[in-house]
């Protein structure tokens, strides 16, 4: 069992932010998200000190796509870091929280019309974009509201990173940005006629080679290659392209098989190999943005439930059954993730048994962990995944109309309510009864 930022064991009894789950379970009931707020900030710390912002300007935008809610946007604005969106779902939550707007960034490989005019209405810092559609849209709206509009170009930069076939992003056959290798034609066209629209100004260039990646080199061959272009942009088109946005996808730790590199080894290969091809090809050193997610709230959550039915097949499985699943975790189902868990109400007991933790989705796939080995379990007792805190309640779902759980801030021996869990009137709050 590994524990993460403030969680411990006392009395047997697993806490968080200091306050055992017994506890919390009383108060908020469970499924819940708990997400252990000291553990974010210090995450965030580490990466704006070891990625010099302070020093060099650089930014440290985080991936919202990985957990966004009203108050995580608070405690971002708090922490310095810029934020990153990829829908106008995210960003109006991001507008509604008070988060600077300057410091956003919008992604999205199909924004809609109405996405670009919300982005550009607000003020967004930077559109990053992925197709030459968009940045005509976003030419003409920015005509409408008087405004030069910063963009970024995405490119694909075909670094192979080893990552699950899903989440890969960087490479060629890919639906997102412009395609970088080779001579790079592709970006080089699309710059060339960006620098000639009105209301629109190229100031950096952006990829992300994937995510859930642990090794770091890929890091320095996206940078190589997305220097490369910018200064083929200087010399072929007279143009200085000053920023550089190299992604995010910073593996974390989920189970055995796992071993991420800390922070400051992602954040170090970074700014190391950008200042060396700099040297080499005497070229001042672009303002650098990263965009992790995972690795700043992963660690940080976990789900709690209370165990239901036990169904053992001798011989063959026990399954223990949970008040959650599939709708609060999609992530077994969709990528095969595999996830730790403890026996969150006697985290240590005398008999251990080999169980299989299903969700209660009417799914045969709605299983969350497989053979994990646990002390005697017994309906009612509280059960703990770990490391949840990544697209687990931002990929939540209603399926089979389970309505999704609430989601607390714990710190310091308290626990904030966040996010209210869904209650039957939500679940149908959109329907028409005709
Ligand atoms: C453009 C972009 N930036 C950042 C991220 C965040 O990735 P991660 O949560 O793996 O750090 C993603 C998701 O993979 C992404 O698509
Ligand atoms: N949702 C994915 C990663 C997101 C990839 C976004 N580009 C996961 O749970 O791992």
């Amino acid at each position: 069992m590994k524990l993460f930022g403030t969680s411990k064991v006392e009395n047997n009894v697993l806490c968080i932010g200091n306050i055992d789950v017994i506890t919390l379970a009383k108060e908020f009931k469970t499924p819940l998200y708990i997400m252990d707020e000291e553990h974010i900030r210090n995450i965030c710390r580490r990466y704006y000190d070891s990625f010099k912002c302070e020093q060099l300007k650089n930014r440290v935008a985080y991936a919202g796509k990985a957990f966004l809610t009203l108050a995580m946007c608070k405690l971002l604005a708090q922490e310095g870091l810029y934020l990153d969106v990829v829908s106008g779902g995210e960003l109006y939550t991001a507008f509604s929280s008070g988060f600077p707007m300057e410091k956003v960034y919008f992604h999205g490989n199909n924004k809609t019309m109405e996405e670009v005019d919300l982005g550009v209405k607000l003020g967004v810092g930077a559109f990053v974009v992925d197709n030459f559609y968009e940045i005509e849209n976003l030419n003409s709206i920015a005509k409408v509201y008087g405004k030069k509009q910063k963009i970024y170009l995405r490119v694909t930069p075909g670094v192979e990173a080893h990552t699950h076939e899903y989440i890969k992003t960087g490479q060629i056959d890919s639906k997102f940005g412009f395609t970088g290798i080779g001579e790079a034609e592709a970006v080089l066209n699309v710059a060339k006629k960006t620098l000639e629209l009105d209301h629109i100004e190229l100031s950096g260039l952006h990829c992300h080679i994937g995510s859930q990646i642990f090794e770091t080199e890929p890091y320095r061959d996206a940078a190589r290659i997305m220097l490369n272009i910018i200064k083929k942009i200087k010399v072929e088109l007279d143009y200085e392209i000053k920023e550089l946005d190299l992604g995010g996808g910073f593996g974390i730790y989920y189970n055995e098989e796992d071993e991420p590199r800390k922070i400051e080894a992602y954040t170090k290969i970074i700014l190391d190999s950008v200042e060396e091809f700099c040297k080499e090809n005497k070229m001042a050193v672009p303002i650098l943005t990263i965009e992790p997610g995972r690795s700043i709230v992963g660690n940080a959550g976990t789900t709690l439930y209370t165990v239901g039915s036990i169904k053992d097949i001798p011989e063959v499985r026990k399954y223990v059954a949970v008040d959650g699943g599939m709708g609060d975790n999609i992530r077994p189902a969709l990528y095969n993730a595999k996830y730790e868990c403890v026996l969150a109400n006697r985290v240590e007991g005398k008999k251990n048994e080999v169980v299989t933790i299903a969700g209660k989705c009417c799914e045969s796939g709605d299983i969350l962990i497989e053979n994990v080995k646990l002390p005697l379990i017994e309906s009612g007792d509280l059960l703990a995944v770990q490391s949840t805190g990544a697209y687990g309640y931002s990929m939540s779902n209603n399926y089979n109309k389970i309505p999704r759980p609430a989601v607390v801030f714990v710190k310091d021996g308290k626990a904030k309510l966040v996010c209210k869990r869904e209650s039957y009137e939500d679940v149908i709050k959109n329907e028409i009864n005709l």
